[in-house]
């Protein structure tokens, strides 16, 4: 991506960002809350109303019907329906992706709902819930698998079961983007994007996360990081302001222009959606 800006309401969430991203690998996106690892997301699978910039995924324009069936995107809130089972969302899905019936027993075998298979959505607990929507994103097979926090709200096992998956779809040439707040989860990621304010303050590798930073956890290596760039940006801002002025808080940018209705409810996508 070159020079991506997305604005959404009042704030400027992504500021001119530039990124070039690996085929083949699990990239990991950590970051706090609210520093634009959904939009980031929304925008390499062109669900994202962008303010400039290009976004180019597997050579084509972000969002082009060609990509429909080569992304796959899993989105933060599982959406399947409830009142059908396992199977009838999956094979409702396939159809909607183009993928043969058959896929739906694929994808169920492949995250270990097959004994869920009959059960009703609705009865799911949180975890089986979660794996249906990424069997739903992994539908078609698709190239590129984008997972907004797919493992939050699950306990270790559950947690280690799906990186399980995602390294076995790398394994097999997938590319895999997927977003976390649980940092010790950088350490199964091939490579790691920190992000914070709209910005990726580092674009590393788990082993050189720690080298670099000398801490013995990514959570530490993470804070460490996070210190170093907010005193860069004071010492930054420090200089640019004049002296006796108040000095600028580091707050996001915030714009008054609105760019239009941009409402939470746009994250509800179905799962499994293609751009
Ligand atoms: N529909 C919206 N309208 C206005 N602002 C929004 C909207 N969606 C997100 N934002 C704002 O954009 C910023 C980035 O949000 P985003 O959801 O991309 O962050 P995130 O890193 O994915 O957070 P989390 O980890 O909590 O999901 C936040 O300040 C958020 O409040």
């Amino acid at each position: 991506m070159r020079g991506l800006t997305v604005r959404r309401g009042r704030t400027t969430v992504l500021d001119r960002l530039d990124l070039d991203l690996p085929a083949g690998e699990i990239i990991g996106l950590l970051g706090p809350s609210g520093s634009g690892k959904t939009t980031l997301m929304r925008a390499i699978v062109g669900m994202q109303i962008t303010r400039g910039g290009t976004v180019t995924v597997l050579g084509r324009p972000a969002g082009s019907r060609s990509l429909r069936h080569r992304v796959g995107y899993m989105t933060q809130q599982a959406s399947i329906y409830e009142d059908l089972t396992v199977e009838q969302n999956l094979r409702y899905f396939a159809r909607i992706v183009g993928a043969p019936a058959a896929d739906a027993a694929r994808v169920i075998e492949r995250t270990g709902l097959t004994g869920q298979a009959r059960q009703m959505a609705r009865t799911l607990s949180g975890g089986q819930a979660n794996r249906v929507s990424l069997a739903a994103a992994m539908l078609g097979e698709p190239e590129l698998l984008v997972l907004d926090e797919p493992t939050v709200g699950l306990d270790p096992v559950l947690r280690a079961d799906l990186w399980g998956i995602f390294r076995g779809l790398v394994d097999e040439g997938a590319s895999i983007l997927v977003s976390s707040h649980v940092m010790d989860e950088a350490t199964r990621c091939d490579r790691l994007l920190l992000m914070r304010e709209g910005r990726v303050i580092a674009d590393t590798t788990p082993r050189e996360l720690l080298r670099s930073t000398g801490a013995a956890t990514a959570e530490d290596a993470f804070l460490r990081i996070i210190e170093r760039d907010e005193d860069r940006a004071h010492r930054l801002l420090g200089e640019r302001t004049e002296p006796g002025t108040t000095r600028p808080h580091l707050g996001r940018h915030d714009d008054r222009r609105n760019d239009g209705p941009d409402r939470r409810s746009d994250r509800r996508e179905r799962p499994g959606s293609r751009p």
